[in-house]
């Protein structure tokens, strides 16, 4: 059985990135989205990218970027993953896949088990799914990382047609029975271990990262 992958994701200080890495997290993540409170520069985000060693890789996350400001952050930051959190289409995906060494990762919000189907779509352009909680219907309203909790049990018995990974109110405390109960492959999180919105808490990133690398995954 392979072991599930932890991406810690928003993280903006050298400590929190060398607790990661420390942790055995194999994914962090640097949100690259003005309006979050995890949000850091391109400048910023490549020195922190330098601390990773060769086994831990790098995501960077965008919201809806446009081309140019994403070559331009993915020439500064070299991240080995881009995950794309907003509205971006499936011919993008494909054309940022088709041109690059990169691997490219989908956030859906899951709303519903026909979200699993449409997702489908995205067979080819990306390298994963990151099923996430759905973001809310309200102005203002992050696309992610609002430590909201998806309902696991959409995912029972889904036969991926893309590897995926799991996202949404994951925490030290239920990180364990989200791998046990859904199978998920991956496991991703952020506002979960923070002590205040943006501050990422270097106990909690530890306790997440033992807890995850302790469940035992059922998959199916
Ligand atoms: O973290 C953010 O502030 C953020 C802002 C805009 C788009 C995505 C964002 N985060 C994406 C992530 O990868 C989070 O890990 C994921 O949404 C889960 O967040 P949380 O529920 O807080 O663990």
């Amino acid at each position: 059985m392979p072991e599930t992958l932890i991406k810690i994701c928003g993280l903006t200080t050298p400590e929190t990135v060398d607790a990661a890495v420390e942790a055995g997290a194999t994914h962090v993540g640097f949100v690259h989205f003005p309006d979050s409170p995890r949000h850091i520069g391109i400048s910023d985000a490549a020195k922190l990218r330098q601390r990773l060693p060769k086994s831990v890789r790098a995501v960077l996350l965008t919201v809806n970027l446009d081309p140019k400001a994403t070559a331009l952050a993915l020439q500064a930051i070299e991240p080995e993953v881009l995950q794309l959190h907003g509205n971006e289409t499936v011919e993008w995906l494909q054309l940022l896949r088709d041109n690059s060494t990169l691997e490219i990762w989908k956030a859906v919000g899951l709303k519903d088990r026909g979200t699993l189907e449409r997702s489908e779509r995205f067979k080819g352009a990306a390298h994963r799914i990151i099923y996430d909680a759905a973001a809310q219907a309200v102005p203002g309203a992050l696309p992610g990382g609002n430590g909201l909790t998806l309902d696991w049990r959409l995912l029972l018995n889904y036969r991926h047609q893309v590897d995926w990974g799991l996202a949404g109110g994951l925490t030290p405390e239920n990180v364990a029975d989200a791998i046990r109960f859904t199978g998920a492959p991956l496991v991703d999180a952020s506002s979960g271990l923070e002590s205040a919105p943006g501050v990422k808490d270097v106990g909690k990133i530890k306790a997440f990262c033992a807890a995850a690398r302790d469940a035992q995954p059922a998959r199916v």
